[in-house]
């Protein structure tokens, strides 16, 4: 199904850590309703081959990164199996998801952290190399909170239909999702944090002048 989908082949330890998370998430779906799509191959192609493009384009060089609004696992615990070279943090706050995701990082053995709580609630401190955020619900406002936890030069990935847009400190492009007729991956490297822009500078105005005039 991987290689059909124009993506890389997985590793046998991803390969098997797959299964056991498809075989744990049908589990629990069943008695707590954690993703809204039902049928198993919707779960497949949507959740997991959609999770698998996005690991698989993410940057090379990359610690950390940070699942936003995580549910029940997308794309946090793919991006954990593909790239285990990567710490990652799944943000989840509801309780029950929360409680999916711990289960899910013990059967697959990932050193992945939950965090089981309203991303707001972080320490205010703490950044990442790159965000990850996919189907949380007001997405302009997340995307908005999510981009205050990307760290210098770091990255926000948005996995969204090809309406959303980037903060402008983002220097973003645009993938299309094959096999989805509006679904892309906005991928934007920071070029500096809004509160390093000098006090007085008046975007409005900056942005419209003509420089001939
Ligand atoms: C519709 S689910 C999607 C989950 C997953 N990213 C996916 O693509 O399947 C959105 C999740 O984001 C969580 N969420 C929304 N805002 C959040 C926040 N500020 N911090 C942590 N979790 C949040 C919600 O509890 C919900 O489970």
């Amino acid at each position: 199904m991987v290689a059909g989908a124009g993506l890389l082949p997985l590793s046998r330890a991803a390969a098997e850590g797959f299964s056991k998370y498809f075989e744990l998430l049908q589990r629990w779906n069943a008695k707590l309703n954690l993703t809204a799509i039902r049928s198993n191959e919707e779960i497949l192609r949507r959740h997991f081959l959609e999770s698998i493009f996005c690991a698989q384009g993410l940057p090379e060089g990359v610690g950390t990164l940070l699942d936003f609004g995580s549910g029940a696992g997308f794309p946090g615990i793919p991006v954990a199996l593909c790239r285990p070279e990567i710490q990652v943090t799944l943000a989840e706050s509801q309780g029950k998801k929360a409680s999916f995701l711990r289960e899910a990082v013990r059967v697959l053995g990932l050193s992945a952290e939950v965090f089981g709580r309203r991303v707001e609630e972080m320490a205010p401190e703490r950044r990442f190399g790159v965000v990850t955020l996919r189907a949380v619900d007001k997405m302009e406002s997340a995307i908005s909170t999510a981009a205050e936890r990307v760290g210098d030069a770091g990255w926000l990935v948005v996995l969204a239909s090809s309406s959303s847009r980037l903060p402008d400190e983002f220097d973003g492009s645009e993938v299309r999702i094959p096999w989805l007729e509006h679904g892309v991956v906005l991928t934007g490297r920071r070029m500096f944090h809004v509160e390093q822009l000098p006090a007085d500078l008046d975007h409005s105005v900056e942005l419209d002048r003509d420089p001939s005039k």
